[in-house]
């Protein structure tokens, strides 16, 4: 098995019908970035806000973006063509967003993503936006519509402010039936927390790894502030190796509103070589197996972020999926759930 090399960049599909806010939310993503580089791939310029950046330079259709991000317009075919270029070294990127045409299959380009042969990519998930004004009709006219909601692992309903409370919860209850399990955000103008997206800081490590301190600490920044009031967050850490049975429990019985959780699980005996890495977004799960450092100390440390989640529950859960006997250590198929999420296990 290949295991992902440490510049892996998560690459994560924003889709929605036309008009739903994919550019919208897109365009908060950039303007909130942060410390974080961007690499946004789009359909067309025209309506992202590059006036509102300083455009550094330009490269064929590759524009950079002052604050460190990059955007370029790409049909599919060129798909792979700009994922090579924006994952270059020198472009230093976290994350790359890409933009699906309002009109694109979804599952088309995540397939493209999966099957990419670039080693420096993984895929981040499927982030559908949804126009809450608009849902009833859209769903008349484009009957796929469900099939996508289906495949999402994050639903950002926007344009909440265009309808009613009770309207809100009658589409909720709606999506809540379509795309079971998968959180549902609600948002104006899309304004969602990044952290929900991908990690916010220049990664020292791998995808979905901590920044642990970073993240857990507040700096007053404007969108970490917003994401302590809006989101509850909780960090564990263990010692103890995780039995991996237990805790394939608790992630499948995750509730709804964890929307992300990242950090990485130190299995003990289970398999002694590797850490794992864990990247989860919506009901999009990964587990990235990668030799422990020499000197690195095993433990598990994780980060969950969610709204509307019973922390301290969760905390109690986490610990009881800690090996407590040497027996659960005996269990030669226990890892066999964890890797089911290992990306080249998929078949
Ligand atoms: N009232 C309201 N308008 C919004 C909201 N989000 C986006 N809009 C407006 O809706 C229109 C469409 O938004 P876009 O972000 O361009 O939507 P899109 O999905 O990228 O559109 P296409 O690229 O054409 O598929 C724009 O005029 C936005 O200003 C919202 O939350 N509330």
């Amino acid at each position: 098995m290949s295991l992902p090399s440490k510049q892996q960049i998560p690459v994560v599909v924003l889709a929605g019908f036309l008009g739903s806010g994919k550019t919208t939310v897109l365009n908060h993503l950039l303007r909130h970035s942060g410390g974080t580089r961007i690499g946004a791939i789009v359909n067309d310029f025209g309506a992202i806000e590059i006036d509102a950046m300083t455009i550094a330079g330009q490269v064929d259709s590759t524009v950079s973006l002052g604050n460190g991000c990059l955007c370029c317009a790409v049909d599919a075919s060129e798909l792979d063509v700009f994922l090579e270029r924006l994952t270059r070294p020198t472009t230093r990127l976290d994350v790359i967003v890409i933009e699906a045409s309002g009109l694109a299959e979804p599952q088309e380009l995540v397939r493209m993503i999966l099957a990419s042969e670039n080693p420096r990519i993984v895929y981040g998930g499927l982030v559908e936006v949804v126009d809450a004004a608009e849902f009833d009709a859209t769903r008349l006219r484009h009957p796929e519509l469900d099939r996508h909601l289906a495949i999402a692992d994050l639903v950002v309903l926007n344009k909440a402010d265009r309808v009613g409370e009770a309207e809100l919860g009658r589409t909720r209850d709606t999506l809540a039936g379509l795309c079971e399990g998968t959180a549902v955000i609600p948002a104006s103008y899309g304004r969602v927390a990044p952290e929900l997206f991908f990690d916010c800081r220049p990664k020292a490590e791998t995808v979905g790894q901590l920044s642990f301190e970073d993240l857990c600490a507040d700096d007053g920044d404007d969108h970490r502030d917003h994401l302590h009031t809006e989101y509850e967050s909780l960090s564990f850490t263990a010692e103890e190796p995780m039995d991996p049975r237990r805790l394939m429990g608790f992630l499948d019985g995750r509730p709804v509103g964890l929307y992300r959780i990242k950090g990485h699980v130190h299995f003990g005996a289970a398999d002694p070589h590797n850490r794992y890495a864990v990247h989860a977004v919506g009901r999009f799960l990964r587990f990235y197996p990668q030799p422990w450092g020499r000197a690195e100390e095993r433990l598990s440390r994780l980060v969950f972020i969610g709204s509307g989640i019973d922390t301290g529950r969760l905390r109690q859960e986490l610990a009881d999926c800690r090996e407590t006997t040497p027996q659960d250590a005996a269990d030669e198929h226990g890892m066999w759930g964890v890797l089911r999420y290992v990306r080249d296990q998929e078949a």
